[in-house]
């Protein structure tokens, strides 16, 4: 689990670096509210996000299952500011077997709560979903800002990164692949 005692005698240690008085009334708080918050944003590092999809329903539906615009929040890992964004997941399911629609942005969630590269976020959404739903295929298409090329470094507001990771039919089969994107685009 997160160790909050530590959290707080880091935030308190890198007020004190920043020039700033750690006992001053408005910051007193800080580093146990900084501590709740990371317990928070980083709770995907301590979760099995194979467990969100452990859920089935019998259905024999063969072809795309997309759910578009799943917003998330994330934390670059170099410089642990802000990524975010909508991700877009879809997959082909097989042998009559569909898992539930918000099991897939549950999948999102638990791997964006951890320090992330938006590639590896793409990815690893991906590989579960295929290795864990008996899958034909799987489309992730993530877009998100990176708050360290926008408030600080580079500073361009306004950049969005588009990453997409396919696997199975629909990145063998051009046809399946192009009809996922219209839809994702659309
Ligand atoms: N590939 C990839 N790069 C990222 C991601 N998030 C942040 N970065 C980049 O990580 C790089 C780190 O570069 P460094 O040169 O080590 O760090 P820096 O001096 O702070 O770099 P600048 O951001 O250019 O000021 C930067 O180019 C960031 O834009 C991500 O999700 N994927
Ligand atoms: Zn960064």
């Amino acid at each position: 689990m997160v160790d909050k005692e530590k959290i707080r005698e880091a935030v308190e240690m890198i007020l004190e670096a920043i020039g700033e008085d750690p006992d001053r009334e408005g910051l007193l708080e800080t580093p146990d509210r900084v501590a709740r918050m990371y317990e928070d944003i980083f709770s995907g590092l301590h979760k099995d996000p194979s467990d969100d999809l452990q859920i089935y329903f019998s259905e024999e539906h063969e072809e795309l299952v997309l759910v578009k615009d799943i917003s998330f929040y994330s934390m670059c890992e170099h410089h642990l500011l802000p990524f975010y964004g909508k991700a877009h997941v879809g997959y082909i399911p097989k042998s009559g077997k569909v898992t539930g629609l918000s099991k897939l942005a549950r999948v999102v969630d638990s791997f964006a709560k951890r320090p992330q590269l938006q590639e590896r976020l793409t990815s690893q959404i991906a590989d579960l979903i295929m290795e864990n739903i008996d899958a034909r295929g799987v489309i992730v298409v993530i877009e998100a800002e990176h708050m360290c090329m926008t408030m600080r470094g580079v500073r361009k507001p306004g950049s969005f990164t588009t990453t997409s990771a396919v696997r199975g039919v629909l990145y063998q089969d051009q046809a399946v692949r192009a009809e996922a994107l219209k839809l994702i685009k659309g």
